[in-house]
């Protein structure tokens, strides 16, 4: 029978079928954070539960962290207390721990990926929505609750109804400064926050096949923001050349014995998706959003949407735009900004800075835009300062912090405050997601760096 991707990676994980309720599935990767495994190991200590393959699992720390002097001690005391559990709980059944101050710390999807973790064919879970970076290797891989975290430390398999499939073709060459956040912001924004709600996506067509790995993960991260449970893209010479010689990949024969199998990994082609929708690249242009959720996005020189055709319920629409202070038919070319961001597991990878760097070199940040420019890992860090782009981004008069979610969701210091305005390479919009109060339009990294050097809303294409 034919399959699609999806298909042939979950049915080869199935432990156990039970009759009209979900499967019983292994999970191959389990990479946890600070903030959702405290609670599992409590669970795990009451019941006496050990870990059961303890070699499975990897630790890092990332949410609540500093990106500030990571060599002291960390002040608030709620995240020095979840940063220690993290570590005593991983010391203790024996996980591979990369905490603050580690060479291999750094966000948890950023991490996994550059150090051969990731693979394609593999079953990946993390209490964490944003686990579906990961599907950019042709995994399956999706965000669990506390309880399931919990579920896998114990007996390495988890419960899961199958999803619908869906596959989102995008066809055609994206145009100058249009990046793989467009692409996702644009999808997200045709289909809307909830468009692929019980849906598993497979991404394919022309554009994903010329994406870099770390454009496919930008955009697999992103498949949560329309409801999806995960996206994936089959692997490919891409995929391998980006595995190949990582840390953890499998080396000499095993290595080709891999790439043997991960060849297999792809949609036959008379497999059938429950929903197949398509898309033209060149209908996309640089998008930024102007609301509160990640379906509200335009194109950079388009205008705020008026309520009637506006995605949803109208007083909601208006209630967003009066939390950012916009109005309808509004242009955002222009729109003040105070805040600047990259970073991210969506955008915080070294391509992401080479692109923000393409701009901002030689040309001077705005004097009213606060940035804050935080790599995804050390490693990343360490790419940054060899290639060259540390010195670009200093004359430009930016500044590097240290690694760490930051002000994606604000969970350290890094908050923008009530009431100012942020461009932000991260992944979520909602209100106070970045501080209580504050403004987010979410944006690729060539925006952010516009927006940086210029002080307003400004379209990357005036300046590549
Ligand atoms: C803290 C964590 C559970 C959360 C998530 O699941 O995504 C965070 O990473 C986020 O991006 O909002
Ligand atoms: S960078 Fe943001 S989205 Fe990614 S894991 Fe951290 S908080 Fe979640």
């Amino acid at each position: 029978m034919s399959k699609t991707l999806f298909d042939k990676v979950w049915d080869s994980h199935v432990v156990r079928k039970i009759d009209g309720g979900p499967d019983v599935f292994f999970i191959d990767r389990h990479f946890i954070h600070e903030v959702t495994s405290p609670v599992a190991f409590l669970g795990l200590k009451q019941r006496g539960l050990s870990v059961l393959y303890p070699e499975r699992t990897f630790a890092t720390a990332d949410h609540n962290t500093p990106t500030i002097n990571q060599h002291l001690p960390v002040e608030d005391p709620l995240s020095a207390n979840q940063l220690k559990a993290l570590e005593d709980n991983s010391n203790e059944y024996g996980i591979s721990h990369w905490g603050l101050g580690h060479e291999k710390n750094g966000i948890v999807h950023v991490v996994g990926p550059e150090n051969g973790i990731t693979f394609p064919g593999a079953t990946i879970v993390c209490g964490d929505s944003h686990t579906s970076t990961h599907g950019a290797f042709g995994a399956i891989a999706f965000g669990i609750g506390t309880s399931e975290v919990e579920m896998v430390l114990s007996t390495q398999c988890i419960m899961q109804p199958k999803p619908k499939k869906m596959r989102i073709n995008v066809n055609g060459k994206l145009g100058k400064g249009v990046t793989p956040k467009d692409v996702a912001l644009y999808i997200i924004s045709q289909l809307s926050t909830s468009g692929a709600t019980g849906y598993f996506v497979e991404y394919a067509g022309d554009v994903f096949e010329n994406m870099t790995m770390e454009g496919r993960m930008t955009v697999c991260n992103l498949s949560i923001e329309m409801g999806a449970r995960g996206g994936m893209v089959a692997p490919d010479e891409t995929t391998f050349n980006y595995l190949k010689d990582k840390p953890l990949s499998p080396k000499g024969a095993a290595w080709d014995e891999a790439v043997a199998h991960w060849k297999t990994l792809k949609t036959d082609l008379d497999a059938t998706f429950d929903k197949e929708i398509t898309f033209n690249a060149a209908d996309i242009e640089p998008m930024i959003t102007f609301g509160t959720n990640p379906g509200m996005g335009i194109g950079i020189s388009e205008h705020i949407p008026t309520a009637d055709i506006g995605k949803g319920n109208v007083e909601t629409y208006k209630k967003s735009l009066d939390y950012m202070g916009y109005d309808e038919d509004e242009a955002m070319l222009g729109k003040k900004v105070d805040y600047v961001f990259l970073g991210s597991c969506t955008n915080g990878r070294i391509e992401d800075f080479r692109a923000f760097a393409s701009i901002v070199k030689g040309k001077k940040k705005a004097g009213n835009v606060t940035a804050w420019l935080v790599p995804g890992s050390h490693e990343v860090e360490s790419k940054i300062k060899e290639e060259g782009i540390l010195d670009i981004i200093t004359e430009a008069g930016f500044s590097l912090r240290q690694p760490g979610c930051s002000a994606c969701l604000a969970m350290n210091d890094d908050k923008i405050p009530a009431g100012k305005y942020a461009v932000s390479t991260s992944n979520r919009n909602f209100e106070g997601r970045q501080g209580p109060g504050a403004r987010t339009m979410l944006a690729s990294p060539l925006v952010a760096a516009a927006a940086a050097i210029t002080g307003v809303v400004t379209d990357p294409r005036d300046l590549l």
